[in-house]
């Protein structure tokens, strides 16, 4: 940041103790702040306005803030919007290292050969997987923890002119290619509830795009349900915006548990080989669609014309 912030201003050497000051905690504070509080923060004086200027432009280059394998630019081509604001959380957080020493784990030579982890008889197209976790002694290399590395293919965020922003491939993605984890916030169903009144009032008068998602996973006794739930609306990574589609969209959510843990992560698979530039989409449900849900434009033949919302 600092080397980029001299580089942007040619290298004056008249510029004041101040300004260089602000320059060395300016990426810490600033990239925190929301754009009204940078904006804010930029009318105070000149070294700030540079600062939140560069802070803008690095936000708009790369949602990620560097934190995943690969960039992922917004593109704008509807209004001046130069990017959406949330704090950044990489999907790579499923640590390999063990934090709980008496965790259970496997102790493989390969454990893309053969591994306890690796439940053989669940797959791509299945519902869930399973994959090292914690307690594994394992690296995050592991054959088996394909969705603990983060996002690794190309994408870019394009703001469309109804849906808001989307989630774009930017590279050809092969049918079965891992895409990306749904990191967010887990809630308790109480929060989950009171913040999705909260963000239907917001939304409905076009002040939010709420990203709260709710999973359901059925327990192998058929008896009980786990109920999941992950808000991305403040604290996110890329799928965040992913858009729905009523005709289930071009991506096979997957629930993965880590060997050790309890929560599942809901992943994101190609469905089928997803061209460069295609818009990546699945459906946010079939659950009984509510009277202020928001209107649909996923554009497919068998649009219900509302956006699903689970009752929570
Ligand atoms: C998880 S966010 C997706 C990213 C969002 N488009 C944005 O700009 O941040 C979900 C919100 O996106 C919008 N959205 C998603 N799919 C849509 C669709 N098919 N039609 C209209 N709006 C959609 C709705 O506002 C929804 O509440």
């Amino acid at each position: 940041m600092e080397k980029r912030l001299r580089r942007r201003r040619g290298g004056d050497d008249d510029d004041d103790d101040d300004a260089d000051a602000v320059e060395s905690w300016a990426e810490l504070v600033l990239s925190y702040l929301s754009p009204r509080d940078l904006a804010a923060a930029a009318a105070t004086c000149t070294a700030l306005r540079r600062a939140a200027a560069v802070v803008a432009a690095c936000r708009a280059a790369d949602a990620t803030g560097g934190r995943e394998p690969r960039p992922v630019p917004f593109l704008n081509p509807v209004d001046s919007q130069p990017y959406a604001f949330f704090i950044y959380f990489s999907s790579s957080s499923s640590s390999s290292s063990n934090p709980f020493p008496d965790a259970s784990g496997c102790d493989c030579d390969d454990c893309a050969i053969e591994c306890p982890c690796r439940r053989p008889d669940l797959g791509f197209q299945s519902e869930i997987m399973t994959e090292c976790g914690a307690g594994c002694a394992c690296g995050v290399e592991c054959g088996n923890r394909a969705t603990q590395r983060g996002v690794s293919v190309r994408l870019k965020i394009i703001k469309g002119p109804k849906k808001g922003w989307g989630l774009h491939a930017d590279q050809l993605l092969r049918r079965g290619e891992f895409v990306c984890e749904y990191v967010g916030e887990y809630l308790t169903t109480k929060e989950a509830r009171k913040r999705q009144k909260l963000y239907d009032e917001l939304a409905s008068v076009g002040k939010l795009s709420p990203a709260l998602l709710v999973i359901r996973e059925h327990l192998p006794s058929g008896k009980a349900c786990l109920r999941v739930n992950i808000d991305a609306t403040r604290i996110g990574n890329v799928a965040r915006f992913i858009n729905h589609s009523c005709d289930g969209g071009n991506l096979l959510s997957i629930l993965v548990r880590n060997t050790g843990s309890l929560l599942p992560r809901l992943c994101f698979f190609a469905k089928r080989d997803i061209v460069e530039g295609e818009e990546l989409t699945f459906s946010y449900g079939t659950a009984s669609v509510r009277s202020n849900g928001l209107p649909c434009f996923c554009g497919s033949s068998c649009c219900l014309g509302v956006l699903p919302s689970e009752e929570t």
